[in-house]
């Protein structure tokens, strides 16, 4: 089996602008890249092709295969999954909170496709056993796309039903839950410059200089 990340660097995680700068949010997802690597290496995944759309800003000290595109999230995956003959896991990279002991459970399950939903209606992981006859449908609300895709090919699914996989790191709060629970790379880069708030509701994320009821 193998492992697919697509990985798009250049003015990455647009949504974090409010809190990261371009610099800062390509570093960043550099880092989460790395952890997304390691949690597959720890899992024994031997085989990684990282799908993106630019060979500059991909880590060149990983044991990974690299496969340029042109920009284009979808028909990058769909022309990749044309050409792979064995069991194929398409993880984001923006999944720090992944753990191997995840990766292990999810290449387990006896059943066709295993989806692992992320927040907000996306699709986080996708494993499919014959990747060849599957077309993905990112955006939008993908994990519905990517459920009715598997039933129209008349295949099994099994839903991953995970709180730490769920969490792709999208928008300001998310960086929360890595503060939270994360363990690795990324999760130092964050706590360099936020620090979880604690006060009437949800832990909310602070920037460092302005510190007060935090955790
Ligand atoms: N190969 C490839 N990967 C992509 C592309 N766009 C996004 N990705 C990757 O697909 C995954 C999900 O993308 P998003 O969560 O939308 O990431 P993003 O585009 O950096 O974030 P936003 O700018 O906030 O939408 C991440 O692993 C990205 O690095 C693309 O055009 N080509
Ligand atoms: C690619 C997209 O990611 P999100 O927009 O949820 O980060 C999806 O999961 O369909």
């Amino acid at each position: 089996m193998r492992a697919v990340i697509p990985y798009k660097k250049e003015n990455a995680k647009s949504r974090l602008s409010p809190v990261l700068s371009q610099t800062e949010r390509e570093e960043f997802v550099e880092l989460m890249l790395r952890d997304v690597v390691s949690s597959l290496c720890s899992a024994g995944i031997k085989e990684i092709d990282i799908l993106t759309t630019s060979r500059e800003g991909v880590p060149d000290d990983l044991d990974l295969d690299l496969i340029v595109t042109d920009p284009g999230l979808n028909a990058s995956i769909n022309s990749y999954l044309q050409n792979v003959d064995e069991p194929t896991m398409i993880i984001m990279a923006d999944l720090p909170l992944v753990r191997s002991s995840h990766i292990k459970k999810i290449i387990s399950y006896p059943e066709d496709v295993v989806i692992v939903p992320g927040k907000g209606g996306g699709t986080n992981i996708l494993f499919i056993r014959q990747p060849k006859e599957f077309t993905v449908k990112y955006h939008g609300c993908s994990f519905i796309s990517h459920y009715e895709i598997t039933e129209d090919l008349g295949k099994s699914i099994r839903i991953f039903d995970s709180f730490l996989a769920s969490i792709d790191i999208d928008e300001p709060h998310d960086i929360v839950e890595l503060l939270l629970y994360g363990n690795g790379l990324s999760k130092e880069y964050a706590e360099k410059r936020f620090c979880a708030e604690t006060g009437k509701g949800r832990v909310k994320i602070s920037p460092l200089s302005k510190l007060s009821g935090f955790i």
